[in-house]
C-alpha cells in the first residue's frame, strides 16, 4: 500500500485543533518537517525524519512529552496492572506454591508514586534523543534544566540522540509551508517543507456526564485515584474498562463492568476468546452486566447513582457505586478552532482512521516520514496485533471466527490449550488456549487469538508470521525451545494444517 493514503488535505483529519495563531512572530525556525504532537506517532516519526537527514521539529503543547500512552496510557496502566497483579499473585496464589510471606499488604501511594516514575522515566528520554541531534533549541534547553530527573529517561534522550528540535507550545497550521506555535515565549514561526499532524485522541464524551475526575472519571482519573474505592462501576467493557477494572478489582474493589452489547473486549476480539476471558474474569471476581444501556449518571450523597437499563429495553434498574469510570471510546482530538485548508499535509495516528493503539501510530509515523523521502513504503492493516493486559492476556492478529463467517470465507481451526503447555503447567498458568483460523484450501493463516500465559508476548510471532504469508505449516514446522508457552503457538498451527496436535 502506497504512502498516499497517509496524505490528508486538513479538513478530513477529524483531530482538527490547529489554531490560527495570532501573529507576533518571537523566533522563525525553518525546517524540512514539522511533527504536531509527541505522542508514539509523533515523536518516532520525528526521531526517523530525523535518522534521515531530515531539519526535523517536533512541536507539542504538553509540558511532558510522549502523548496519551506515555501519559496517561498504555505506560502508566501497564504499571498498575504489572503491580496490582504481583500483589494479587502475592496475596491469593503463592501459598499454594508454598511461598510463605505472612500478611500481604499493599501501599496504594507507593504503588502510584512507581506509575508516576515509570511515566517519568520514558518522557524524558524523547528529548534526550533529540537533543542528540545536535540542533539548538531553547526551549529544550529550559526543559533540560527543569526536569533533569527527566532527561535521564527515554523519549528525552531519544530526542537528544537524533537531533531532533523540539518546540513547545500549540501547534496552528497558518499556511501550506508554515506552522505557528504559541507557547510561553510567545509566538515562533516554521517555515517547513512537510507538515504532519499526530495530534492524537481524547476521551469520548458521555452525553450530559461532566467527568470531574474524582467519581465521575475518565481512564486519566482512574490512574491516579487517591485510593482504593469500595465500589467501582464501569461503564464499558472495552479494553480499558477490563484493563483498569482488573486493577481496581485486584486491590479489593467491588467492580461492576455494565457493556452494551452482549460480549467484552470490543472491537475485533474474538467470540470465544471474550467468552473465555469474562468466565476467568468472574472467577477473579468481576461482575458483568451486559446487554445493558447506560442512561443517567448523577451524584447522590457520597456516592454516584447510574440509571441503566436492558439494551432491548425493558428492565430498568439503578446501580449505586462510589467512582464510575466511564470508558466507551476515544475519539480524535477536537480542540477545533479554525482549519486552515491546505492540500499537502500528511497525519498518523489515533487522529485518523484505524485502531487507536500505540503501535499502529509509530509504524504509520515511519511509513509516512519514509514516503516523504521517497521511499518505497509498506504497512499491513491486517497484521496489526490487539492486546488486552489482563490476567491472563488476550493478543490477537487478524481476523476472528465472526469476522470469516461473516465474509463466508472456507477456514480451517487448529486449537491448543495452555492446559497441555508444559510450562503454562508447570508455572501453574493453565487457563486459556490459542486458536489458528487458517485459509481451508492454502492453509494461509487468517487471524491467531491468544487467551493465556503473556498471550501479549506471543502474539507477536503470529504477526511476523501473518505479515511473512505463512501458512499454518510454516509456524508448525519451525523448532521452538521447550519447554516454553510459545509452543501451544506451534501446536495449534500444527492443529490447523495437519488436523493433529502432537501433546493434546
Ligand atoms: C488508558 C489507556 C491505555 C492505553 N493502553 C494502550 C496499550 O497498552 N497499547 C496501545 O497500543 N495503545 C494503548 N492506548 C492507546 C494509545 O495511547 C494511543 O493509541 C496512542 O497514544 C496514539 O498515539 P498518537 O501519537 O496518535 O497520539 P497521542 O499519544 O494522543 O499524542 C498526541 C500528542 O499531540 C499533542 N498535541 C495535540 N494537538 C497539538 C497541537 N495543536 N500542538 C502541539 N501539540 C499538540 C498532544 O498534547 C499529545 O501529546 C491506551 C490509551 C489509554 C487512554
Ligand atoms: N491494551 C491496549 O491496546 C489498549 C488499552 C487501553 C486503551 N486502548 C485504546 O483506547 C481506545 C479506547 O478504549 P475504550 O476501552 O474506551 O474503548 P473500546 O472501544 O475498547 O470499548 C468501549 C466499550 O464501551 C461499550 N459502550 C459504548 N457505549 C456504551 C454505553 N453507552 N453503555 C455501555 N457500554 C457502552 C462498547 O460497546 C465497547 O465495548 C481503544 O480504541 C483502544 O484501542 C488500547
Amino acid at each position: 500500500m502506497g504512502y498516499k493514503f497517509l496524505k490528508l488535505a486538513t479538513s478530513s483529519v477529524k483531530g482538527g485543533n490547529l489554531r490560527i495563531a495570532t501573529r507576533h512572530y518571537a523566533t522563525t525556525h525553518e525546517a524540512d518537517l514539522v511533527v504536531i504532537g509527541s505522542g508514539p506517532g509523533g515523536y518516532v516519526a520525528a526521531i526517523k525524519a530525523a535518522q534521515l537527514g531530515m531539519k526535523t521539529i517536533s512541536v507539542e503543547k504538553d509540558p511532558t512529552l510522549g502523548g496519551t500512552c506515555l501519559n496517561v496510557g498504555c505506560i502508566p496502566s501497564k504499571a498498575l496492572l504489572h503491580n496490582s497483579h504481583l500483589y494479587h499473585m502475592a496475596k491469593h496464589d503463592f501459598k499454594h506454591r508454598g511461598i510463605e510471606v505472612g500478611n500481604v499488604s499493599f501501599n496504594f501511594d507507593a504503588m502510584m508514586k512507581y506509575k508516576v516514575n515509570s511515566v517519568k522515566a520514558l518522557t524524558g528520554g524523547i528529548a534526550m534523543l533529540f537533543q542528540k541531534n545536535k540542533l539548538a533549541c531553547d526551549a529544550m534547553m529550559k526543559y533540560k534544566v527543569n526536569s533533569v530527573k527527566a532527561l535521564t529517561g527515554g523519549i528525552a534522550m531519544l530526542f537528544q540522540k537524533n537531533k531532533v528540535q523540539l518546540v513547545r507550545g500549540v501547534g496552528s497550521i497558518v499556511a501550506p509551508n508554515k506552522v505557528e506555535v504559541k507557547g510561553d515565549k510567545g509566538v515562533e514561526t516554521i517555515n517547513t517543507k512537510n507538515i504532519l499532524i499526530a495530534t492524537g485522541s481524547e476521551v469520548t464524551p458521555f452525553p450530559g456526564v461532566t467527568f470531574d475526575e474524582k467519581q465521575i472519571i475518565t481512564s486519566t482519573g482512574a490512574l491516579s485515584l487517591p485510593s482504593v474505592p469500595k465500589k467501582m462501576l464501569v461503564i464499558g467493557a472495552g479494553v480499558i474498562g477490563l484493563e483498569l477494572g482488573s486493577v481496581y478489582q485486584r486491590l479489593g474493589a467491588e467492580v461492576v463492568a455494565v457493556e452494551f452489547l452482549e460480549s467484552i473486549g470490543g472491537v475485533g476480539i474474538d467470540g470465544e476468546v471474550s467468552k473465555t476471558l469474562q468466565k476467568i474474569l468472574v472467577k477473579e471476581g468481576m461482575k458483568f452486566k451486559l446487554g445493558t444501556k447506560v442512561m443517567g449518571v448523577r451524584k447522590e450523597g457520597s456516592g454516584v447513582k447510574v440509571d441503566v437499563e436492558a439494551a432491548k429495553g425493558g428492565n430498568k434498574e439503578t446501580l449505586d457505586c462510589d467512582v464510575v469510570l466511564i470508558s466507551i471510546g476515544r475519539r480524535p482530538y477536537q480542540d477545533a478552532e479554525q482549519i486552515y485548508k491546505v492540500d499537502i499535509i500528511y497525519a498518523i495516528g489515533d487522529c485518523i482512521h484505524g485502531p487507536m493503539l500505540a503501535h499502529k501510530a509509530e509504524d504509520e509515523g515511519i511509513v509516512c516520514v519514509e514516503g516523504i523521502k521517497g521511499m518505497p513504503v509498506h504497512f499491513n492493516y491486517d497484521a496489526i496485533p490487539s492486546v488486552i493486559y489482563t490476567s491472563p492476556e488476550v493478543g490477537w492478529v487478524g481476523k476472528s471466527e465472526e469476522d470469516l463467517k461473516k465474509e463466508g470465507r472456507a477456514y480451517k481451526v487448529g486449537k491448543f490449550p495452555f492446559l497441555a503447555n508444559s510450562r503454562a503447567k508447570t508455572n501453574g498458568e493453565p487457563d486459556g488456549f490459542v486458536k489458528v483460523l487458517a485459509d481451508k484450501a492454502t492453509d494461509v493463516i487468517l487471524g491467531t487469538h491468544i487467551i493465556g500465559p503473556g498471550g501479549g508476548e506471543l502474539i507477536n510471532e503470529a504477526v511476523l508470521a501473518q505479515e511473512y504469508g505463512a501458512a499454518a505449516e510454516d509456524v508448525a514446522r519451525v523448532c521452538h525451545a521447550h519447554p516454553t508457552c510459545a509452543e501451544a503457538l506451534r501446536e495449534a498451527n500444527l492443529a490447523a494444517y495437519f488436523g493433529k496436535p502432537i501433546n493434546f
